[in-house]
């Protein structure tokens, strides 16, 4: 299976129409892959939190309808990233006024939209996006024909309870779209390489490149095998990173070290 994860430069200088119209021209030149990854709140910049609400979609809005197309055009499976999205008020008025969420869009090589996940860990403790947005409840998995995808998101990363809920419900191959900053990136690509040794998963994790709102990203994207080697890591800057592996590695290595058969649920903490 190959994979392309497109580590694209968000700068405040390319307006978000601009940006949205390179990156389809990007993921139409991967067809070919099988899958492509775009990184988190690719549009705006994960740390630009005056854009979110002006630039908040609703769920089909631009970037659903660029991405749709150019996902049929390369037919390919396009994990889009993600986008600020505006959703309706619980009145349900066309205005779309109600809350902002931090949503993935996947769509299949037909164009259609195979999976929406709102991101549920919010990043920024008391400010940005943890208070301006709100949090998503569901995990989210997608069945493509050579793997199933869990997907989450950026801060998500952190939490390692949702991967073995995403483990759970099936996931062979964690897709990780991310804003990480440079000041942490150790973290990104630590929890990267634990995350699929401890799941023993495939773990694509597409970062951004460039600096927004003042925030230098860390770029780096990578992707680690069940076992926790790395396959591919990029750079700094924006890059595609163009990965090939193998689906069924994943049962094998879960079979030959069965490490996830050795979890003891339900352990409680001792009383005091
Ligand atoms: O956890 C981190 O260090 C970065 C998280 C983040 O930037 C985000 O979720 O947008």
């Amino acid at each position: 299976m190959r994979a392309s994860l497109l580590q694209i430069d968000v700068n405040d200088a390319e307006t978000v129409d601009a940006r949205r119209r390179r990156v389809a021209a990007l993921v139409r030149e991967q067809a070919g892959s099988d899958l492509v990854v775009l990184p988190e709140l690719w549009t705006t910049g994960a740390f630009a939190y005056e854009e979110f609400a002006a630039e908040a979609e609703p769920l089909e809005g631009p970037t659903y309808e660029v991405m749709a197309k150019a996902a049929s055009d390369a037919g390919v499976w396009l994990h889009a990233g993600s986008i600020p999205e505006r959703a309706a008020s619980d009145s349900g008025s066309a205005a779309g006024d109600g809350p902002l969420y931090n949503t993935s869009l996947v769509f299949s090589p037909s164009g259609e939209l195979a999976a929406a996940y709102r991101k549920i860990h919010r990043f920024g403790f008391d400010k940005g996006e943890a208070v301006l947005m709100g949090a998503g409840a569901e995990l989210v998995t997608v069945r493509l024909p050579e793997t199933v995808v869990g997907v989450a998101t950026c801060y998500d990363l952190r939490f390692p309870e949702l991967f073995r809920g995403l483990v759970d419900a099936g996931a062979e191959t964690l897709v990780i779209p991310a804003g990480w900053p440079e000041r942490r990136r150790s973290h990104w690509t630590l929890l990267a390489q634990a995350r699929a040794v401890e799941n023993q998963a495939y773990v694509l994790a597409c970062g951004t490149a460039g600096t927004h709102a003042g925030v230098p990203q860390a770029g780096h994207s990578i992707v680690v095998d069940p076992w926790g080697e790395v396959l591919a890591e990029a750079g700094a800057g924006e890059e595609i990173l163009v990965v090939d592996f193998d689906p069924a590695k994943v049962a094998a290595t879960r079979e030959q070290f069965p490490a996830l058969k050795d979890r003891l649920l339900g352990l409680e903490a001792p009383r005091r």
